[in-house]
């Protein structure tokens, strides 16, 4: 469980998050959406240390994270909003392996994770290919097999859809679907919940650094909740499926 009480975050002399609470329970799918700036980013970067409060506490399975950064990060996988930044390997295999490389594991255990991990966003068959051969919605399930092979018990992906063709988008949304149907707790940072919307549990809209909406993600949201003017401004619609 991720629970943050009463954060409160400044960026460059401006306040960003104001006095949050949320609580993410295990296995449940979030979407976190709002208008560019609103403070997403900056809200998940809290779940793993990336930014510190400057007050109020956030706790990753019921210890603060600032007592133990290593376990927060171990728990909160993190899919960054641009995959290249996170590629550290020629090829498939050796990026995914980087992560439990540096936990110290043995070679029989990592590649164990390499391939579960791989096989659980469909690239199981490019194992050995050259990270630079992959398209970019196989890029983007690239940065999500490496977070996987850390065995997080929460995935946060930042903005997973931008740049991706509707093939991509599908291909990840598929892969979502069945990582948190597996237990996985899932948080998808969006501008565009439309992408993500059929899968969620619940959706919470930021809005100035502060929880403008927060209700379950069935029944037609749009009529449950009032959202925010701007929340689907930059969105486009998903292709239907
Ligand atoms: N390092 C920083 N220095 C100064 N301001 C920052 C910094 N990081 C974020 N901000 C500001 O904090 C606010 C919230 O940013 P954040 O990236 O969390 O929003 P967001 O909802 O994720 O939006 P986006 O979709 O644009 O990333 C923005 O106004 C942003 O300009």
């Amino acid at each position: 469980m991720i629970d943050v009480d009463a954060v409160t975050v400044d960026r460059g002399g401006v306040r960003v998050l104001e006095d949050l609470s949320l609580t993410v329970p295990d296995g449940e799918f979030l979407i976190l959406a709002g208008a560019n700036g609103a403070g997403k980013t900056t809200l998940v970067r809290t779940f793993n240390g990336l930014i510190t409060p400057e007050s109020g506490t956030v706790r990753v399975n019921g210890t603060p994270v600032e007592t133990d950064p290593l376990a927060a990060r171990r728990a909160v996988g993190m899919v960054f909003q641009h995959p290249r930044d996170q590629i550290v390997a020629t090829t498939v295999a050796a990026d995914v392996a980087f992560g439990p490389e540096n936990l110290g594991l043995d070679r029989e255990t990592i590649d164990e994770r390499v391939d579960d991990a791989l096989a659980a966003v469909g690239l199981a068959d490019r194992r050995n290919a050259r990270v630079d051969e992959l398209s970019g919605g196989q890029r983007q399930r690239l940065a999500i097999a490496g977070a996987l092979a850390m065995k997080p018990s929460h995935l946060v992906l930042d903005e997973p859809f931008t740049g991706l063709d509707a093939a991509a988008r599908r291909s990840v949304r598929s892969r979502l679907e069945k990582l948190h149907d597996e237990g996985t707790s899932v948080v998808v940072v969006t501008h565009d919940s439309r992408s993500v919307l059929g899968l969620a549990d619940r959706i919470v809209v930021l809005d100035d650094g502060t929880i403008a909406a927060d209700a379950a993600a069935t029944g037609g949201l749009a009529q449950t909740v009032a959202l925010p003017e701007n929340t689907f401004e930059r969105g486009r619609p998903d292709d239907p499926e």
